[in-house]
């Protein structure tokens, strides 16, 4: 496990720092997204997702809790567990079953309890004092030369 953080100073480091995400992401990671009301989550998503070939700007998924991209260069499920209150609930959506053949990007993970994927990407973003943001991450043993992305 390695740990570290970076800063992001306005809305398109977010955005890039998703791009090249995308540019690491493989089939079988999971990816989970952490951060209060407007940290930025949507934003690194959107990168992500554009830098994996999504033409369009890609909607929450916090009504649909599942939305799954099949057709990018990884496929990927975009998954918000804010509404889910049982962790039974979330497994009833098979995302294990999922990572066959497709990356998990998950925001409220933490619904599930702490460790639920021992490899993930875990990424954390804070607001800080001058109006940019901190990114700090938890990074599993198959990230090891592919996270942090090189400066
Ligand atoms: N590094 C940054 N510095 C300053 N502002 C940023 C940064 N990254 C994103 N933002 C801005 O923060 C605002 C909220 O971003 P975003 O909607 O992505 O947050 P969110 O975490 O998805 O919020 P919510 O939980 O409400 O959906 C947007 O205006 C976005 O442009």
């Amino acid at each position: 496990m390695t740990r570290g953080s970076l800063a992001l100073a306005g809305p398109d480091e977010t955005a890039a720092l998703g791009r090249s995400l995308a540019a690491r992401l493989r089939v079988g990671d999971v990816v989970t997204l952490a951060g209060p009301l407007g940290a930025g989550k949507t934003t690194l998503a959107r990168g992500l997702l554009a830098g994996l070939g999504l033409d369009e700007d890609a909607p929450s998924p916090s009504f649909p809790i599942v939305i799954a991209y099949e057709e990018l260069r990884v496929p990927v499920w975009h998954v918000d567990l804010y509404r889910i209150d049982d962790p039974e609930e979330a497994e009833e959506l098979g995302l294990d079953d999922a990572l066959v053949d497709t990356a998990l990007v998950i925001e409220w993970a933490e619904r599930l309890g702490p460790g639920r994927w021992p490899d993930a990407l875990a990424l954390s973003i804070e607001t800080g004092p001058e109006g940019g943001r901190r990114l700090t991450w938890e990074a599993g043993p198959s990230w090891e030369r592919r996270w942090p992305p090189a400066p």
